[in-house]
């Protein structure tokens, strides 16, 4: 894993939040510098360091990093070994930091004060905050601030990080010069000298003991829960009947908004059109922008239902729970329960999944996760499927109110699961020696889904949506148009311009390649932007269609138009193409980063490639013997 850092502020003194995961450390950062980055109820979201900026009430700038969680300075997965190196200042092009606010969860003070111990033996300067105030009071737990203060030898601040409750207290803290003298100075009470586990296990024992805070607090609501959820029998059909709703709710649910936006391009399409005289320009703003970028921006809204219950159910504190059910399932194929989380969030990007992996700690089953990462079904596969499926699958409904269309998009999700767990399980005959894992992951209480949070985190959706609309999907697809358009056919040519154009040589160049597997010149021509960016290729196809288009209807819809010019196989074995290809460049680059060289992002895309071409042509060939 190599690290790059990107320093956004320069000048400032350097304060690091330290603490267990899941304590509300990216919260507390958020209130103090006024970012907004992920905040979720399940321990390793944070996986990466994180700069930000506060001023202090006395004016003085300070640079904030937010770091990811661990629970001693004994890294044990390599998310915690970039907080435990910036803690002795090990971190490539990072100072150590001037002083540590060590956030603390107040519900859990038994397994997060022996970090806080830990941490000031390092002799760095220290401010406790005591976190998640609101939930301990909720507990009946009463802490004497000062008697804990004194016990630890720092200053310690309650603090509520989601309501920003003890922001302002803190930053007074630490806007005080005698917090940043060395630690060393200060008295070391209770703490071991040496870095002694058990000595610190001991002091923090006998610490609660002194200040009445030795019971463990009971979360009594999260365990009656849990007793369905993670029952043997009912928690796995609860999971699956889950998960299955949220692909109906993307088709159902989405249908009318997406009407909207059909209409809406349309009408603009056809009044752009009627507006600029014939010409390149028109052309290129009919064809090239409305056809092109229209055709994926009308996917936004089942985006977003797809992430709006991803987010709830990443902040319910669902998803550890989900990873112990299928703990067993996935030790089947050589992984563990610790791999579901990066593998979920590859549904949203394969990018923040195969980044998530760092908390796995066993390097195989990191670097397999990895791997198979890609297999996720991502979000930017969402418009290509989405517009296949509503071309070629009937929008019926089932016994049971059963949307059709969903059906078959919850199967392709499924596809690009049992692939990876199938490759998983080869990878295993390879590597794995008889070893036996057991699952140890932290579950958090359950609460409820903060509208806010949730606000939040579309909202990004929709920024990240549009930036790689009106960037990467409009700059290829200006592109594209430039050569699909040029050079001008021959006098008399026959047949649509397109044909004579750069890219219509290329597309039929690649199409004798692409030709066994049954996709068409357009497809072809398609597949090539389609590599930068997923979405891209139905931007693409919008516009190669839209050149191709003879008489006025330029700007029409994508899907009549390849539900007529296609036969069910071709878009069966597209469909298959994209469970497996690995088409982005993006996701390769993450590999090499996160493993180190060039060698594991070869493979990748080696045997991406190979499974893809190898599933379409049995795809292609079998439904079309088949006389689909
Ligand atoms: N009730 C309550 N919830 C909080 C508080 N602070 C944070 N949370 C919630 O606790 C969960 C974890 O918050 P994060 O800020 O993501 O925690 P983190 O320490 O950054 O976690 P990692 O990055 O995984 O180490 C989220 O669901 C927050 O909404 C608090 O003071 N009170
Ligand atoms: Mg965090």
């Amino acid at each position: 894993m190599t690290e790059a850092v990107v320093h956004v502020f320069k000048r400032g003194p350097l304060v690091a939040l330290v603490g267990n995961p899941n304590c509300g450390k990216t919260a507390l950062f958020n209130r103090l510098t006024g970012s907004n980055q992920k905040v979720a109820n399940y321990a390793g979201v944070t996986v990466e360091r994180k700069e930000g900026r506060m001023v202090s009430p006395s004016g003085k700038t300070l640079r904030i990093l937010d770091l990811p969680g661990a629970y001693s300075l004994h890294p044990r997965s390599p998310d915690e070994s970039v907080t435990v190196n910036v803690l002795y200042g090990r971190a490539a092009g990072e100072k150590r930091p001037d002083l540590v606010v060590c956030v603390v969860d107040a519900t859990h003070l038994r397994r997060n004060l022996r970090l806080v111990l830990a941490v000031k033996r390092l002799g760095l300067p220290c401010v406790v905050a005591l976190n998640m105030a609101d939930l301990a009071e909720k507990h009946g737990v009463k802490i004497d601030m000062d008697a804990l203060a004194r016990e630890l030898g720092v200053p310690v601040v309650k603090t509520v990080a989601i309501a920003g409750d003890g922001a302002e207290a803190l930053k007074q803290v630490i806007d005080q010069p005698d917090i940043w003298k060395h630690a060393s100075d200060l008295q070391n009470n209770g703490a071991a000298p040496e870095a002694d586990p058990r000595g610190d296990h001991e002091a923090v024992r006998s610490m609660l003991a002194r200040l009445g805070l030795d019971e463990v607090v009971p979360h009594h609501t999260s365990d009656q829960i849990d007793r369905v959820v993670l029952h043997p029998v009912f928690g796995p059909i609860l999971l699956a009947v889950l998960l299955f709703f949220v692909f109906q709710a993307v088709f159902s649910w989405a249908e009318t908004p997406m009407g909207w936006i059909e209409s809406a391009t349309t009408w603009l399409g056809n009044g752009v059109g009627a507006l600029l005289p014939d010409g390149w320009i028109k052309s290129l703003v009919v064809d090239g922008l409305i056809a092109g970028v229209g055709g994926v921006f009308v996917f936004l809204p089942q985006i977003l239902i797809l992430f709006f219950f991803i987010l709830m159910l990443e902040e319910s504190g669902y998803l550890p729970r989900a990873a112990f059910l299928l703990d067993r399932i996935m030790g089947s194929v050589g992984l563990s329960g610790r791999s579901f989380i990066p593998l979920l969030s590859s549904f949203a990007c394969a990018i923040p999944g195969i980044m998530a992996a760092r908390t796995i700690n066993n390097p195989r089953d990191r670097l397999v996760t990895i791997m198979i990462a890609p297999l996720m079904t991502c979000s930017a596969r969402l418009p290509v499927y989405a517009l296949l499926i509503g071309a070629f699958v009937p929008q019926r409904e089932l016994w049971g109110g059963i949307n059709q269309q969903g059906l078959v998009l919850f199967g392709l999700y499924i596809a690009g699961i049992f692939s990876a767990m199938a490759v998983a399980w080869v990878l295993k005959q390879f590597t794995t020696k008889g070893q036996v894992r057991s699952l140890m992951m932290e579950l958090p209480a359950y609460h409820w889904p903060r509208a806010r949070n949730i606000a939040i985190g579309l909202w990004q959706r929709v920024m990240i949506f549009l930036r790689r609309v009106g960037g990467i999907i409009l700059g290829l697809t200006i592109i594209l148009w430039f050569l699909a358009s040029f050079p001008a056919p021959p006098l008399g040519a026959a047949g649509a311009a397109i044909e004579y154009s750069f890219a219509g040589m290329l597309g039929k160049g690649l199409a004798v390649l692409f030709a066994p597997i049954g996709f068409n010149w357009q497809i072809s021509i398609a597949l090539v932007p389609g590599l930068a960016a997923r979405e891209v290729a139905v931007s693409a196809l919008g516009t190669v269609y839209a050149l191709s288009a003879t008489g006025d209807d330029t700007a029409q819809a994508l899907t009549p138009l390849i539900s007529h010019g296609w036969t069910l196989p071709t878009a069966l074995s597209l469909l298959v193409w994209y469970v497996f290809a690995p088409m982005c460049l993006s996701t390769l680059a993450t590999i090499k980063r996160e493993t180190g060289g060039y060698k594991m992002p070869l493979v990748a895309a080696s045997y991406l490639f190979a499974l893809a071409y190898t599933a379409s042509f049995i795809t292609y060939h079998l439904t079309v013997w088949l006389g689909w």
